[in-house]
Order: structure tokens, then C-alpha cells, then sequence
């Protein structure tokens, strides 16, 4: 099923613009693209940018924190978490993996490399690399689109949270069934909004288990 960027309308995202460059954490991030070779992994989403400027802005404390990133793409996301001082695991199916590797590579100084890795994570599976309550922070930005991954999307939120973790989850709605995976968010963890972008048509979900308050 095509993922149908903007509303439908326009050009696809990188199609004709291999690399992007943004400006976050005070330095240029520069991202490539591969909308032919790779599809939706390949190419900043909206969702994405509306993310980290979330984070930039100071609305969570980074430092030192363990944070993984589902469904990373591009690796836009993960890259500026760890400029801005986490320490991320960066993550997306295995044929994602080569094009994301190069840009973390290619965004983080020296002094920051060792503190990002890369790492495949196809959701519901490949779980036993990552232990439970490994991490305080969980980032996703435009992952909520494939009904016939909910299921195991949700399973794996499940397994990687424990009570201190905190999930961040951007999201366009851009059918029904996108309110959906929330509902069955809902079900298992304590989710608000906390952000909408009128501009970008993007919402910040946070979710922790239980009726936990902010821990970070
Ligand atoms: C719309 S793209 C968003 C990419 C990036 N997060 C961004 O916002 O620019 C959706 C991402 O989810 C990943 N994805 C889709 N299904 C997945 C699955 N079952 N397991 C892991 N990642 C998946 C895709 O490979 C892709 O990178």
C-alpha cells in the first residue's frame, strides 16, 4: 500500500532532491535521499522536522539519555537527538539500514559517534537485542501509516517501555484507520497530545504506561 505524502498532492518527497539540508542544534544536518531506491525510508517526512524542532526547542531533557528511535528512515531524528546530548540507537528495517548508517555517520562529530549506533529493528521482531526498560526515550516520527503493522508496532512499544520510559510519537493523521493504532495506544499507555503544527498538519503524541507523570 503507497503512503501518500501532503495529502496527496505535489511532488513525492527527494524525488527530485537527493539531499537535504537543515539547520538544527546550531550546525547544518545534511541528509541524503533515495525516494527510487528505497521509498518512504529514504526521504524526510514533515513529521520528522516538526520532531525535532519539538526537541530543539528544550521541551525534553536529552542529556545523557538513552533514547531509541523506531522506524528511523533518513535518520533525521535520531541525528539531532544525539547533538542535542542523547545517547540514540538508531533504528529501521534491514534495507534501510545502509543509507541511514552513512548520514548518522556522516552528522555527528568524533566526539559524538560513539555515542550513536545503528541497528536493525523490524517491529515484533529482532526484540531480543533490545531489553525492556533500556531506554527513557522512545521517538517516532511518521511511523503510524501501515495498518498491518499496528499490531506489532504496539508490541514492540510494549516491550521496549518499561514505567520511566517516555514515547514521542509525531504524527499527520491522514486516514481513519491512523486514529486507530492511537486507540490501541490508548489501550496500553497513558497518551496525550502535547503538540500540533497547523502549518505542517503534524501532532506530538507523548504516551507513558500507567498514569506515570513526566519523567523527562
Ligand atoms: C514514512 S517513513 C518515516 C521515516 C522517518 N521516521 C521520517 O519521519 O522521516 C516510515 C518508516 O517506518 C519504517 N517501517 C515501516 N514498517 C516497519 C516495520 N515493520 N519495522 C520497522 N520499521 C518499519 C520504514 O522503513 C520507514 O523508515
Amino acid at each position: 500500500m503507497a503512503l501518500v505524502p501532503y495529502g496527496g498532492g505535489g511532488v513525492l518527497p527527494g524525488l527530485h532532491s537527493p539531499a537535504a539540508t537543515y539547520r538544527f542544534a546550531g550546525r547544518p544536518v545534511r541528509i541524503e535521499q533515495s525516494w527510487a531506491q528505497l521509498g518512504v525510508a529514504a526521504v524526510v517526512w514533515d513529521a520528522a522536522l516538526v520532531l525535532c524542532a519539538y526537541l530543539e526547542a528544550g521541551n525534553v531533557d536529552l542529556c545523557d539519555r538513552a533514547v531509541i528511535e523506531l522506524g528511523a528512515g533518513t535518520g533525521l531524528l535520531g541525528i539531532v537527538a544525539a547533538l542535542l546530548g542523547a545517547r540514540v540507537t538508531v533504528t529501521d528495517r534491514a534495507a534501510a539500514l545502509a543509507l541511514l548508517e552513512s548520514n548518522v555517520r556522516a552528522n555527528l562529530p568524533p566526539e559524538l559517534q560513539p555515542r550513536a549506533a545503528v541497528k536493525e529493528l523490524t517491529w515484533g521482531r529482532d526484540l531480543g537485542s533490545f531489553p525492556p526498560g533500556a531506554f527513557d526515550l522512545v521517538l517516532g516520527s511518521d511511523i503510524v501509516y501501515l495498518e498491518e503493522t499496528f499490531a506489532d508496532l504496539l508490541r514492540t512499544l510494549e516491550h521496549l517501555c518499561a514505567e520511566h520510559t517516555v514515547i514521542l510519537l509525531s504524527c499527520r493523521i491522514r486516514y481513519e484507520r491512523d486514529l486507530d493504532f492511537l486507540r490501541m495506544l490508548r489501550g496500553r499507555f497513558s497518551v496525550h497530545e502535547v503538540h500540533y503544527d497547523p502549518t505542517k498538519d503534524v501532532r506530538i503524541y507523548k504516551a507513558q504506561r500507567g498514569g506515570r507523570k513526566d519523567e523527562i
